[in-house]
This record gives structure tokens, sequence and C-alpha cells, in this order.
């Protein structure tokens, strides 16, 4: 288990995280989300033992994660950490650099792992490729399997798909956190995207003014999320009556006393957004067909 006590960091005077406390089990997968600046790469550097604390400690089970200044080299084998400018070797094959790691001695071994490692990042194809010439997504996969190569209890992952472009995005996030799940392996990872903590993460922190917001289930938070910092992760939101409500709850309905007048529509594949005027607000809501400036539409609140 991962637990994480009071964990104060600052790079200059100024703490970058304060009063930080959570735990992971073992095989759990905990997303940390955050606006830009929050300290989400920050916090998992700090738990590599990247940095010395200001304040607390962090322990994998009874084994306490120390900084440079009582470690000489950085770093624990029960732990990988992939950060979001990947070090990979250039000039030897994408084969080479996930194998380097492992034993020499059982090439069989060896190679049978670097074939199951590929093909969770889904780069068979590019065994025998150099590195340098592949691109920064091919690279950011590559440096994924060469984290897991040697088994790790817990892997830390710094916006570990943020170079793969759209086609690729969807099933390589199910294989590695397939893969991660079905290893029992403790995953930490900080995003932007929600695809990454839906259907995936068990929990969910939210990194806010240097300390943690909430730490809850995704479900909860999406279900009810209680600030407009956590729904703005989660989609389109408007403040109505003061309570947050999704673009996705507000309905067209024939009638209504909500009667909205439409500003623009946004093609968004399987439906509209629309913004539209509603008691001189602004307010978006999501609706199967494109509408005209200046039509009259009535709105529902569904809260479910
Ligand atoms: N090496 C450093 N030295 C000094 N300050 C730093 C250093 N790295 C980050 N910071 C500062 O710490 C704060 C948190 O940065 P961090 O990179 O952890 O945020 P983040 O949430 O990961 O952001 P992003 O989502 O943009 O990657 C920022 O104010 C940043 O300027």
């Amino acid at each position: 288990m991962l637990h994480v006590k009071n964990l104060t960091f600052s790079y200059n005077k100024t703490p970058v995280l304060k009063a930080i406390s959570f735990d992971a089990l073992q095989g759990e997968h905990v997303a940390i989300i955050g606006e830009s600046g929050s300290g989400k790469s920050t916090l998992l550097k700090v738990l590599y033992g990247e940095y010395d604390l200001d304040e607390g400690h962090v322990f994998w089970n009874d084994e306490e994660i120390l900084g440079p200044k009582y470690n000489l080299v950085v770093g624990y084998d029960f732990m990988k950490y992939v950060a979001q400018e990947f070090d990979l070797m250039p000039f030897i094959t994408v084969e080479e650099n996930i194998g380097k790691f492992l034993s020499r001695f059982y090439p069989e071994e060896k190679q049978r792992r670097t074939d199951e490692l590929l093909e969770v990042v889904e780069l068979t194809k590019f065994a025998k490729t150099k590195v340098k010439t592949l691109s920064g997504g091919q690279k950011q996969r590559v440096a994924l399997a060469r984290a897991l190569a040697k088994q790790p209890e817990i892997i830390l992952l710094d916006e570990p798909f943020s170079h793969i472009d759209n086609f690729k995005k969807q099933s390589l996030r199910r294989s590695v956190f397939k893969y991660l799940k079905e290893n029992n392996i403790t995953c930490v990872v900080a995003t932007h995207d929600k695809e990454d903590v839906l259907g995936f993460a068990d929990r969910m922190i939210v990194l806010n003014d240097h300390k943690i917001a909430v730490n809850d289930y995704p479900e909860t938070l999406f279900k009810n999320p209680k600030t407009p910092l956590i729904a703005s992760f989660f989609g389109e939101f408007n403040v109505l009556n003061n309570k947050i409500i999704y673009a996705h709850q507000l309905r067209v309905v024939d009638k209504s006393d909500l009667k909205s007048t439409v500003k623009r529509s946004f093609f968004k594949g399987h439906y509209y957004l629309i913004e539209a005027e509603l008691n001189g607000k602004h307010v978006f809501f999501e609706y199967s067909k494109q509408v005209s400036v200046g039509s009259t539409l009535f709105l529902k609140i569904i809260e479910d």
C-alpha cells in the first residue's frame, strides 16, 4: 500500500504541495487531477523520491520513500515513474529499449516478456525500429513498456497518453490499464483527461490551491460535483439556482418556464452543444438537432 502522510513540499519558499495525505491500496488505480500548475507532476516526482520533503512521509508498505538527501540513487525497484519527458535510448531499437533492464541470462524469458509488453503498448510492428525515428506518441508507448518491463509493484504515470493520437488512444488506454489491473500493480496517474479516469480509476484526487480538495470515487464526484472545478473536469456545465447542472442535464421540452434564445450551435458528433441565453445568463445544453440563431427553446432540468 502507498501511504502518504501530511506531505508538504516547496521548490523554493512557497509550498507547491501542502499537507497532502492519501492511501493507494495494492492494485488500486488513483487519478490525480487539477488545473495546470496545481502540482500534479510535482506530487508524482515527490512520491518517486526525486525531491526531499519539507514535512511528512511517503511509505510503500513498510519502506519509507526517501529523497536525494538520503538516497544516492533516486528511485526504488518496486516503483516506476513515467515522466512527461521520457528519456529513452535513441540509437537502439524499441525492443532493445524495453529489454534493456531485463536479465540477459534468460534470453527466451527476456524475449517473451518484451513481446508481451510490445503487445500491451501496441508496438509489435515497431520492435526492430530505432527509437530516434519514432513519433512522440510512439516514444511515449516505449517509455510505458520499459517502465513495466521489470513488473513494478507501483507505477506513477504523468499524462501517460498525452502524445498519443485519438485513433490509438482508446484502445491503448484500455490495454495498459487492463494490464495494470490484471497484474495487481498500483497506479497513480496525473491527468487532464476524464477518459483516463471514468471507467478506470478507483479513486480520484482533486488538487486545488496546493491541497487535496477532494478524494472520492469518480462516480460520486461525477454525479455530485460539489464545485465548478470538479464539474469542469467532466464536461460543460451551468450554475443554475446555485446548483451545478451539466449540459446533458438540461433538456429541451415542448413548454416550460425556462425559455431560452439560441446563440450558437456546436456540432459534437451524436449531438449539438447549444449555447443560449436564459434569463440574461449564458447556458449550455445538448440537443439532437442544429438550431438557428435566435430560435426559442424551452428547457427542463433533469437531475439524474
Ligand atoms: N523545477 C521547478 N522549480 C521551481 N518551480 C517549479 C518546478 N517545477 C514546477 N514548478 C512550479 O510548481 C508548480 C506546480 O507545477 P507542476 O508541474 O507540478 O504542475 P502540474 O499540475 O503538473 O501542471 P501541468 O498540468 O501543466 O503539467 C507550478 O507553479 C510550477 O511553476
